[in-house]
């Protein structure tokens, strides 16, 4: 089941938090929607669920969708999940319960759902003792147990440890493919949208600034804001570089050029002076004042500038991305 929206527009005393015209998840496609903080992803995505009042439409296989509809047909996945005083099992099968569905076949159902998302050995656990990642394993197998035609994800690997979470996206990649469903997944991480997303959407300030296929998006930013959300934060206006468009790079892209160094061929190289060293763990950040603003650099290299002195930027050519106003 495909789901979408026309004209959908949240507010509250008078100010948008949300306005979209037009967007469509087609049926067994993962929409990712990556913003910043406060961007309005958690308002979309409560006001496609009819979990938020909102003026506009929203879409069921092309049709307005009644609430009841929508109550059917989706399962959400919120940011901080919350499971009953039961059993593991007993969650995982909450959501078959709540559609009618008697006990046993409801657990017989859900069980195999907390096997593909790696927690079937705590299915007798009480779920209040689980930690957080169990605890958003199980939130999920509880979405997916109802075979969802549309599901929602509001960041459901926030605050999980870099492994839980490397797991958990590829424990539910391959249980989304079992499933035909439309799936929307809220994030503010790249790697999440790239990990489980054919199409990514970037929000800012409650709109749609660009969408499309997530690897061109996330290595095309269309405007500044969008380049900022996709880590293109070294921005070189045309006054730096003489060039007729703003360019954009990753820090990571960047590197410093010793003082008598020649220009690396096939690359750019802009100057200014270094602000701060920021200590990454095993490599450094190096924050630079251009003349038209910040620039930032990142380096395994030793070092010897100090603030305050001038220093040179290299970036490859290749590694430059041509940015609307
Ligand atoms: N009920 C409300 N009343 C007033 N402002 C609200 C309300 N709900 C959300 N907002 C504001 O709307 C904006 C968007 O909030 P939302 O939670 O959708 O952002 P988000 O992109 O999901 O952010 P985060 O990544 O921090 O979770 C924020 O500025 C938030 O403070």
């Amino acid at each position: 089941m495909s789901i979408g929206c026309r004209e959908l527009r949240v507010t509250v005393d008078g100010r948008a938090l949300v306005t979209v015209p037009a967007l469509d998840i087609a049926d067994g496609e993962t929409l990712a929607v990556l913003g910043p903080n406060g961007a309005g992803k958690s308002t979309l995505l409560r006001a496609l669920g009819h979990l938020t009042h909102a003026s506009g439409t929203v879409l069921l296989d092309g049709q307005p969708a009644t609430t009841t509809a929508l109550r059917h047909a989706v399962a959400a996945v919120l940011q901080r999940p919350v499971l009953q005083r039961a059993s593991v099992l007993d969650n995982a099968a909450a959501g078959l319960r709540l559609r009618g569905m008697g006990r046993s076949e409801a657990r017989r159902r859900a069980e195999p759902w907390l096997d593909a998302l790696g927690v079937a050995h705590l299915a007798e656990r009480h779920a209040r003792t689980l930690s957080g990642g169990e605890a958003q394993r199980v939130a999920i197998a509880r979405a997916l147990a109802v075979a969802p035609r549309v599901l929602l994800l509001d960041e459901p690997f926030s605050g999980l440890d870099a492994t839980t979470r490397t797991d958990l996206l590829a424990d539910l990649r391959a249980a989304l493919d079992r499933l035909s469903a439309a799936v929307l997944l809220v994030t503010h991480d790249r790697e999440e949208a790239h990990a489980l997303a054919q199409r990514t959407a970037l929000l800012v300030s409650g709109e749609i600034r660009q969408i499309g296929k997530t690897d061109s998006v996330l290595d095309a930013p269309a405007d500044p804001d969008c380049a900022n959300l996709l880590g293109f934060t070294t921005h070189l206006p045309p006054a730096l570089t003489g060039r007729d468009v703003l360019l954009v790079a990753r820090p990571e892209r960047c590197t410093p050029l010793g003082d008598d160094a020649p220009a690396p061929p096939d690359s750019l190289v802009f100057e200014g002076v270094l602000r701060r060293v920021v200590p990454l763990g095993g490599a450094v950040r190096l924050d630079v004042d251009t003349a038209t603003g910040p620039a930032a650099a990142v380096t395994t290299a030793d070092v010897t500038s100090t603030p305050g002195s001038r220093i040179r930027l290299a970036v490859g050519f290749t590694h430059l991305r041509a940015c609307g106003p």
